[in-house]
């Protein structure tokens, strides 16, 4: 069942459409992604989700509810990082919890919520000293404090190390197995394929893509690419008819160490095994993989994220 609705919404600043008529539904718990390029507009659709803008066109519900018109009661419902400008450096984290529990009608105990995110032993710790990770655990401690049946997190990870990024995003998985929805703008490739169930691809204020992560790769030009060392150099005729096989997107030339690259579909992979035996040809160090989510992005937008 969607929990969040989202239908033709348009939102125009200075006579341009920063957000062109975008359309998608998350289910229950899932967590739906939302990846594009700088300035694609995904904060601005999520802020509308979120009630903080008024789209000028289109619908925004969260369980049926207007995010606007109803605002008291999606914020009930939903819970959103806060962005770090907006917690005082010199409060605690036990402050922060305590203040922001208060604002919620049924808020969870706030000390098992500190906890399960590793904070109990910054409780006394002010804002302003904790690091990138512990700051984003307090924002996601906050986000969850009243309850909430959805959560919106924004660019999260930014600015996070490796090692604390693998952290937040078992914390996400986490939220998502406690029947949590999870709506996540992200500029990282990896993030979304881990993390997410879906995605909606934002590129110029529309919905270029909305797919599963596999389902994007699948959807992208060249998405099986098959690289292997040909026991001899492959030219003239023989690389037409290699380019000509089925599926075949590109042909990128011999590396350093004579490997050629071929981005095909599943359709390639046989007649390429049977050019190479017809022309007695062993393919040296042979790897047949699907393209990575990065490069999906690249084809869908023409960009990188
Ligand atoms: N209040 C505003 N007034 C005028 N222009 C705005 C306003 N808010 C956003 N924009 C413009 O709308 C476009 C989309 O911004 P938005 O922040 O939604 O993009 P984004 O996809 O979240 O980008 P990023 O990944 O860089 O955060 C940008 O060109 C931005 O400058």
């Amino acid at each position: 069942m969607a929990i969040i609705e989202v239908t033709g919404v348009r939102k125009t600043y200075a006579g341009r459409d920063v957000v062109d008529g975008v359309s998608f539904s998350v289910d229950e718990g899932e967590i739906f992604g939302i990846l594009g390029p700088n300035g694609a507009g995904k904060t601005t659709t999520v802020e509308c989700v979120e009630g903080l803008r008024i789209p000028d066109a289109g619908t925004v519900r969260v369980a049926g509810l207007d995010p606007v018109a109803d605002h008291d009661r999606v914020t009930r419902l939903l819970g959103a990082q806060l962005q770090e400008s907006e917690l005082q450096a010199k409060l605690t984290v036990r402050e922060a919890l305590e203040l922001y529990a208060a604002l919620y009608p049924a808020p969870v105990d706030w000390r098992p919520l500190a906890d399960r995110l590793g904070l109990t032993d910054r409780l006394s710790t002010r804002f302003a000293k904790l690091s990138g990770g512990q700051k984003q655990r307090l924002f996601i401690a906050l986000a969850l404090i009243g309850d909430p049946k959805v959560v919106v997190l924004d660019e999260l990870t930014t600015g996070l190390d490796p090692r604390a990024r693998r952290d937040t995003w078992k914390l996400i998985e986490e939220i998502r197995d406690g029947g949590v929805t999870v709506l996540l703008v992200t500029h990282f490739m990896e993030e979304a394929q881990r993390l997410c169930d879906r995605i909606a691809v934002i590129d110029r204020g529309k919905v270029v893509a909305l797919d599963t992560p596999a389902g994007l790769i699948r959807q992208a030009t060249g998405s099986t690419v098959i690289s292997f060392a040909p026991s001899r150099p492959l030219t003239g005729p023989d690389l037409a008819r290699l380019t000509a096989l089925p599926g075949v997107a590109s042909v990128t030339p011999p590396d350093r160490e004579g490997a050629l690259t071929v981005h095909g579909t599943d359709e390639t992979v046989t007649p390429f095994v049977s050019l190479l035996a017809g022309l007695g040809v062993t393919a040296r160090r042979l790897r047949i993989t699907e393209t990575s989510l990065d490069e999906a992005f690249l084809d869908l937008t023409g960009q990188d994220a």
